[in-house]
């Protein structure tokens, strides 16, 4: 099924503010990494939510560590499934709820993206697979109520958006902003309708055969795109007037690369200026939102206007930054981190699509029931017709032409009817009942095992969360647990702080030279590639 433009009403916007969750994923080095003897330089604490980077250029101690917090951090041994069930698994339960939601990887080109969000085969299928699994679980359980599950793929190729699942449509794509729900859509975007996993993962087989992918010196198979893959989930009881909309955006973005490590020229160097400029246009639209700018520059970029609901709008967002470990990407791992760190503090109003009049299970539910109503009409038609045949049949009036008109008409009539059932089937195949009609269907065992990884991550989640107060207060308390026995003991203590504060002070104004030298560097580097580029 096509549809040019699909749009989700949000009725009203009266949700809570929910921060962006962060979390940061470290791969471990790689073969090309061991052979050149690169060293590790992260050290991660995952009951914490900890990443420590050691700089390995370090001129004093002041330089040597940089330490941050995010809400997770999952290290070189942390599994797909963990990531997932800790993560993924629970936003995804909202979006089935009628929440928007979002998940984007963004990192140095060959951290990982692709590998977090579409994985390798079997036990490290990636993000995506798995909420395929996840949401055709949850419509198998669902008795009584009808989904429509729909799914486009598009990617940002040299700032144009190209649809993955029609290449050669030959239809251009632009965006359109939605007055009612803010949202940003893009026109004429192939939308495929799905009844089971195996036709999502068709449909994302197929659209990764159509991005744009290439060699670089960093990455054997780097995406030269940053890819969206959108699922649309509508339910309603059937005959009910309203449908619930969840909606959710799987996003791989290129990588961020520095010229002089990937060896880029030519076509190469064009994509890595176009990529470069798009994820810094997310950069400043990020650095806005965290400093609650009045202006948020959305509109610098195809990326961040079609971001613009999963930061600092209508949506539940989780970004994942990924990291490499090894010594000689010290400076990039620094400038992710430091991006991924002010993404925490954007916060989002997500509201439940509920309640939405204008869903494509409505009119699908309604033309169901109306062709259901036409055959019922047309086949006691029909069938009426055939018994007052029946009645008259032998009569002596009859005359033969008579006869053969109304044959002809019966025969028309059938038609007709059969016409009417071929399309009521088209139409009924596009909707899945839960509960039932799924061929993935999942065991009761599958179900509490689901359910048990739900509450273990959650446990988690709040032991993290936990700990991570826990160390805050104990650096507020310390100086108040402190009983002093003398006046000496006091101006030492004072002394000891002075100095730990001082320590924090040269450590943020090193923090401070760094950003504005990194901030220099990048300018001059993009400067210097889109000379070259026009060159
Ligand atoms: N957590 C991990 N465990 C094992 N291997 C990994 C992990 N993360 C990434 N890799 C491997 O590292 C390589 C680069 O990963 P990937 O292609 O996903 O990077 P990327 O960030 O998407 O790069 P690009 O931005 O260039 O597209 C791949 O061979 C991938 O399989």
């Amino acid at each position: 099924m096509t549809s040019t433009e699909e749009e989700v009403h949000t009725p009203e916007r009266n949700g809570s503010n929910e921060s962006v969750q962060v979390i940061v994923r470290c791969r471990p080095l790689s073969e090309k990494e061991i052979q050149a003897q690169c060293t590790t330089v992260v050290k991660m604490y995952p009951s914490r939510g900890v990443i420590e980077v050691e700089n390995p250029k370090a001129r004093s101690e002041n330089e040597k560590n940089k330490i941050f917090t995010y809400d997770s951090v999952y290290d070189e041994s942390s599994t797909q499934q963990n990531l997932y069930d800790e993560t993924v698994r629970p936003l995804v339960t909202s979006v089935l709820e009628g929440y928007n939601g979002c998940v984007f990887a963004y990192g140095q080109t060959g951290t990982g993206k692709t590998y977090t969000m579409e994985g390798r085969e079997g036990d490290e299928i990636g993000i995506i697979p798995r909420v395929f699994d996840q949401i055709w679980a949850h419509i198998a359980r669902k008795t009584g109520v009808e989904f429509l599950v729909s799914v486009r793929y598009m990617e940002i190729y040299m700032e144009e958006i190209r649809d993955l699942l029609r290449p050669k449509s030959g239809k251009s794509h632009d965006l359109r902003e939605n007055a009612t729900s803010g949202g940003v859509t893009v026109t004429n975007l192939h939308s495929s309708t799905c009844q089971s996993t195996r036709d999502m993962l068709k449909a994302m087989k197929a659209g990764n055969h159509n991005r744009s992918t290439g060699a670089t010196d960093m990455n054997e198979h780097s995406s030269r795109s940053h890819a969206i893959f959108q699922i649309s989930v509508e339910m309603a009881e059937p005959n009910s007037e309203s449908v619930r909309v969840g909606k959710l955006n799987l996003v791989d973005l290129a990588g961020s690369e520095r010229q002089s490590k990937t060896g880029a020229t030519g076509d190469r160097l064009k994509e890595a200026t176009k990529i470069n400029k798009a994820l810094s246009s997310l950069g400043n639209v990020i650095y806005a939102l965290a400093e609650n700018s009045a202006h948020i520059p959305y509109r610098d970029s195809k990326l961040t206007r079609l971001l613009q609901d999963s930061l600092g709008g209508n949506s539940k967002t989780i970004m994942i930054a990924n990291i490499g470990p090894a010594n000689m990407n010290y400076e990039e791992t620094i400038v992710t981190l430091r991006y991924a760190y002010r993404a925490k503090s954007i916060k989002n109003t997500p509201v439940k699509n509920e309640d939405v009049k204008e869903g494509k299970l409505l009119a699908l539910q309604q033309e169901i029931e109306r062709l259901k109503r036409m055959i019922m009409e047309k086949s006691n038609g029909q069938f009426d017709s055939t018994v007052r045949d029946g009645e008259t049949e032998g009569s002596e009036m009859e005359d033969e032409s008579d006869k053969e008109e109304k044959e002809k008409k019966l025969e028309l009539g059938k038609m007709e009817v059969d016409e009417l059932a071929k399309k009521l089937k088209t139409l009924e195949k596009q909707m899945v009942h839960g509960g039932k009609n799924i061929v993935d269907s999942v065991n009761e065992n599958e179900m509490k095992l689901e359910q048990q990884r739900a509450e273990i991550a959650a446990r988690k989640k709040r032991e993290i969360e936990m700990q991570q107060k826990l160390e805050l207060e104990e650096e507020t308390c310390s100086e108040l647990k402190q009983v002093f026995a003398s006046l000496q003991q006091q101006v030492d203590f004072k002394r000891e702080k002075l100095k730990r504060l001082n320590n924090k002070l040269q450590s943020i104004r090193q923090e401070i030279k760094d950003n504005h030298e990194v901030y220099v560097k990048d300018r001059q580097e993009i400067e210097e590639a889109n000379d070259e580029a026009a060159f």
